[in-house]
């Protein structure tokens, strides 16, 4: 961890990633190990220190590939060279060159950089401890599992399949609870998890331990190409058309997050192509976030076009899979481009516009008749006077995405977290919860599932620390929206100088690129300039130089008319909208008990009361 300008690790207030039992696993190495950033300076430390041992990793796609001495199981390099082998041929680990992670899969642990390095000094450092480890043993939880039925295969709807293929792909069936289960395994082929498939209603779900690094994959070991499917429905139909180049790898959370633990299980491919399923608009970047983790320059992308859907769809449509294949382009366009070498994109867009527009609110109907949904990539900004509720709304508006699988990091400068999360769990509730203090349990429950993670700063920041963090959550935890609530509080500035005004403008121009770069929707709520109360805002009121708001995809701004004129209202307004154009305003009646701004909410709560009328006390 770097020390000076201490880059605090990310709050992490929920696992959404897995269930976890934490009984089926190998103790970690470091079990305290903290999400934290790459410290330059460690990394060459490491890799100095590696040679002067005489220890040469092989740099790969993301990670770079050593011999690991994490633990006393691996004496295989002495013996190795003894048998005139070499070192390389002990159990290797995995050290990713973006993040640090020490990941080592025969014991299925993950590490810091800092506490490996200990253990590849020599001597041994006075002190430092080589654990036994043992292989992790996973315990399933399903017992009872038997060959594939072909009641079971026939279950699947996919024409001419027969159970020997399934059983073939390592497919395996639960009589009780009806559903098709496969085995996870790490980079060392050690199982790790289990994704199962319900027949009765196709949805998945994914067990892993704390290490999250199970991929599932179809094909033998000397394949270097393979394709990355979404869904085990998918997964099925590609296994089964035994391709002679590829392997087929389906990933574990679907398009919702591509662990880092996952990646060493992948460093044997050159070449991967993504053909995926997207299930849901906010899915529709999932394979250029993904190809950016895991090395653009061998990824190719098939992109979803009528003629060119998900493998099950083109089994579906008879049409020919290996020839769609051939057909993959790569992720990265080159730095000049042509319309020909778009054409595929636009189609594809064309083809799957509601896909494109985004994630629909459930809770904000206007807001996606005029922004059209919340797309990756944009920057928003939110403003009004204040304690109008710029946080307040920004709380349910980024909580009605992350109920969706929107993966969102709050960098809270003004307010607590706590206070923060407290405001979040209400509104996920609907009410407070403090006079039903035996609620809270299961609702933590409920809420600790969604993908919603917090920075630990707080009060004014240097812009480098913060946008590290950003930049290491959308790498490690996939994230998709960013909210920096508020500016001016990261700033630290009450009173704007001169040059506070260029900084603001660096700082915009910063997150304006880091959302374009790593396509993350970003929104910064920011304080309007002083204006008079009776004055409406509009998109110059906003702090600082006009930068903001013409680097700005989207411009929202709380009018408070409440304060000036008795039937004044509040309302959002819609005041630039570089998507789709369309402008207009949103009324904010407020729940104070829900301290909700969501007409949808607020419906269905008074056709709750008319069917069960509150008995006043
Ligand atoms: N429409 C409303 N009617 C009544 N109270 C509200 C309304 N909107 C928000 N509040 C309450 O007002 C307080 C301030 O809200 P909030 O912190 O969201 O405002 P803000 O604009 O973010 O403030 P600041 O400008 O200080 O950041 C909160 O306690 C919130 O519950
Ligand atoms: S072999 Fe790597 S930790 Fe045991």
């Amino acid at each position: 961890m770097r020390r000076a300008g201490l880059i605090k690790p990310l709050l992490r207030i929920n696992n959404h990633k897995s269930r976890v039992r934490k009984e089926n696993y190998a103790t970690h190495i470091d079990t305290d190990y903290a999400e934290s950033l790459l410290d330059p300076k460690e990394y060459l430390d490491f890799k100095r220190q590696l040679r002067q041992i005489n220890v040469h990793p092989k740099d790969g796609h993301t990670c770079l590939h050593l011999e690991c001495r994490l633990c006393e199981r691996n004496r295989q390099p002495a013996a190795a060279q003894a048998r005139g082998g070499t070192a390389d041929q002990g159990l290797l680990a995995y050290v990713n060159k973006r993040t640090g992670a020490f990941i080592c899969p025969n014991c299925d642990v993950k590490s810091s950089l800092a506490n490996a390095l200990a253990a590849y000094q020599v001597p041994t450092p006075a002190g430092y401890q080589r654990p036994p480890q043992k292989k992790p043993v996973y315990e399933t939880r399903f017992p009872n599992l038997i060959d594939v039925t072909p009641e079971a295969c026939d279950a699947l709807g996919i024409k001419g399949l027969k159970e020997s293929q399934l059983n073939a792909i390592g497919a395996q069936f639960e009589p009780e609870q009806n559903l098709l289960h496969f085995k996870l395994r790490n980079a060392a082929q050690l199982v790790v998890g289990e994704k199962v498939l319900h027949l009765s209603d196709r949805h998945e779900e994914t067990f892993q331990g704390i290490c999250i690094s199970g991929l599932l994959v179809h094909g033998t070991g000397n394949k270097s190409k393979a394709v990355l499917v979404s869904n085990l429905i998918d997964f099925i139909v590609l296994s089964c058309q035994n391709l002679e180049t590829h392997c087929i790898v389906c990933l574990p959370y679907e398009l919702k997050m591509l662990p880092q633990e996952c990646l060493p299980g992948l460093e044997r491919f050159k070449e991967l192509v993504f053909w995926l399923h997207y299930d849901s608009s906010h899915n529709w970047d999932a394979a250029r976030a993904f190809a950016q983790k895991i090395d653009e320059k061998r990824c190719l992308l098939i992109r979803p076009t009528e003629t060119e859907p998900a493998p099950h769809l083109a089994l579906r449509r008879r049409l020919n899979l290996r020839h769609i294949l051939l057909k993959a382009t790569p992720v990265r366009h080159k730095a000049i481009t042509t319309f020909g070498a778009m054409k595929n994109d636009i189609l594809s867009e064309l083809q799957n516009i509601e896909k494109v527009n985004g994630v629909k609110w459930k809770r904000f109907p206007v807001l996606n008749k005029l922004l059209k949904g919340h797309r990756r990539g944009e920057l928003t900004i939110l403003t009004g006077p204040t304690g109008s509720g710029k946080t307040t709304f920004m709380s349910e508006y980024s909580l009605d995405l992350a109920m969706q699988g929107v993966s969102t990091l709050w960098g809270s400068f003004e307010i607590r977290n706590t206070r923060l999360a407290a405001t979040l769990l209400r509104q996920y509730v609907g009410y407070p919860l403090d006079n039903k203090l035996q609620e809270f349990d299961h609702w933590a429950t409920e809420f600790e599932r969604m993908p919603l993670y917090f920075m630990t700063f707080h009060g004014q920041q240097p812009l480098k620390p913060v946008l590290e963090a950003i930049e290491h959550a959308s790498y490690v935890h996939d994230v998709m929206h960013v909210i920096i609530d508020n500016l001016q509080f990261m700033m630290g500035v009450s009173s704007m100088r001169g040059d506070k005004f260029w900084e603001q403008d660096a700082i915009i121009a910063a997150f304006r690129s880091f959302a374009t770069k790593h396509n993350v929707h970003v929104t910064l709520v920011m304080h309007p300039r002083k204006e008079r109360q009776e004055d409406d805002l509009t998109t110059s009121s906003v702090f600082g130089t006009a930068k903001a708001t013409q680097e700005a995809d989207n411009v929202l701004i709380i009018q408070d008319k409440r304060l000036t004129s008795v039937r004044g209202k509040k309302y959002l307004q819609i005041a630039k909208n570089r998507y789709s154009g369309d402008l207009g305003i949103m009324p904010l009646e407020f729940d104070k008990e829900a301290l909700s701004y969501s007409s949808q909410v607020q419906s269905a709560k008074r056709r709750k009361e008319k069917v069960e009328p509150t008995t006043e006390a």
